[in-house]
């Protein structure tokens, strides 16, 4: 039996997962290098865990490599899907990356500067380590792709709109393999009108309307809407020509909006929800005081663009375990149908509403839609 790896450069993380070549993937192994920097870690899902010292994405992959040999056990990888950030106007569906393909993605690079060099370094490491494999992309903008005019344009002169300066949305393979746990086990609210919350290091909202996504809190770059780690969110575009003006660099405005805002920039303690919700300092209260009112007032968006909420799911790092997140942001939305069921929420059940709406904790598994989508490229995965 050969075997389909799956590569997640996230902005912290690199996530990996092994499944056997078939057309419904079984998972083999999961785990990620997470906390990236000069003190990243690796966690094998059921299995070691240690600090690996200063990493990037490739020192990440190489350690990756060397943990999972044993269960690859001497299988062939035939496949290896990679989450790619932007497929920009061009890219939708999954595609093999091609020296072409990389060419295209890499102009791509300016829109997405904290994930999309890491993800197609990534790409690149893998097609040396495995030439043989079919290397599949799986852009986390496809999913939005039939957004609305009005949710995908900017009100700016109409030649940027045509040369792709275009609201993408991201997280759209944690939407996708949302919205299709929503349809095997809540059919019904499915077909409904359903805000998905993607809270980890980045952090978006999707409105989905019968399975398809009709609006994004995210748009151009992967830095607009919910504050996030380190990103900023929404900022009002006068505040760059104003930094601007007092002489700051673009690669500082880029640092600076990418890396040193959000969060950590609020809070100036750190970008790790643990850390913050565990800390009693005043700014690091206000941090968590900012990010609970964004994700509210755009929760109030969404419902606007859905016309009503029949269901909210949270997922993502701090939207599946930070039960007190998730309290305050529900919290006083009954006018919205929604309320929580404390002790649900507290004691990590799936389903934790008490209102008319539902109110869902969804693991997300962006991995095993790469997977899937490696599987139906693999001539062979059916027939094995
Ligand atoms: N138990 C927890 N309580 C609060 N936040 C958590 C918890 N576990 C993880 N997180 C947060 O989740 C975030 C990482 O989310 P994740 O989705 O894994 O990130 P990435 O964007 O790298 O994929 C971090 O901010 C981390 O603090
Ligand atoms: C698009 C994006 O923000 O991804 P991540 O959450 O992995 O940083
Ligand atoms: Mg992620």
């Amino acid at each position: 039996m050969s075997v389909i790896l799956t590569l997640n450069a996230g902005s912290s993380s690199l996530k990996f997962a092994v499944y056997s070549a078939v057309a419904e993937p079984d998972l083999l192994q999961t785990g990620q290098v997470e906390n990236l920097g000069p003190v990243a870690r690796l966690e094998i899902k059921g299995g070691e865990t240690r600090e690996i010292g200063p990493a990037d994405h490739a020192v990440a992959l190489t350690a990756i490599l060397q943990a999972v040999e044993p269960v690859l056990d001497g299988r062939v990888v035939a496949g290896v899907g990679h989450r790619i950030v932007h497929g920009g106007k061009s890219f939708g569906d999954p595609v093999a990356l091609t020296n072409a393909t990389l060419a295209q993605l890499d102009a791509l690079v300016p829109l997405a500067p904290l994930h999309q060099p890491n993800n197609l370094a990534v790409v690149r490491a893998a097609r040396t380590i495995f030439p043989d494999a079919v290397q599949i992309g799986c852009f986390d903008t496809a999913f939005h792709r039939g957004h609305p005019f009005v949710n995908d344009a900017f009100a700016l002169p109409r030649h940027l709109y045509d040369q792709g300066v275009r609201r993408y949305g991201f997280h759209g393979l944690s939407y996708d393999y949302v919205s299709g746990v929503l349809a095997r086990d809540w059919p019904k609210l499915a077909q409904g009108r359903v805000a998905i919350c993607h809270l980890g290091n980045g952090a978006s909202m999707c409105a989905v309307a019968n399975g398809h996504s009709i609006g994004s809190t995210m748009g151009f770059s992967a830095l607009d809407g919910l504050p996030m780690g380190t990103r900023c969110g929404q900022l009002d575009p006068g505040v760059l020509l104003y930094l601007m003006d007092q002489g700051m660099a673009r690669a500082q405005i880029e640092q600076m909006l990418y890396r040193d805002s959000g969060l950590r920039g609020l809070s100036g303690i750190s970008h790790d929800m643990r850390t913050l919700l565990a800390s009693d300092d005043p700014r690091a209260a206000q941090a968590i005081d900012y990010y609970v009112f964004r994700i509210r007032r755009e929760l109030g968006a969404m419902a606007a663009i859905l016309g009503g909420l029949d269901g909210v799911v949270f997922t993502g790092g701090i939207g599946e375990n930070a039960a007190p997140i998730r309290t305050r942001v529900i919290e006083g939305m009954a006018f919205l149908g929604l309320a929580l069921n404390p002790a649900a929420n507290e004691t990590g059940a799936i389903e934790i509403g008490s209102g008319p709406a539902q109110v869902l904790v969804i693991r997300t598994d962006e991995e095993r839609v790469i997977a899937r989508a490696v599987a139906a490229a693999l001539p062979s995965a059916t027939a094995t």
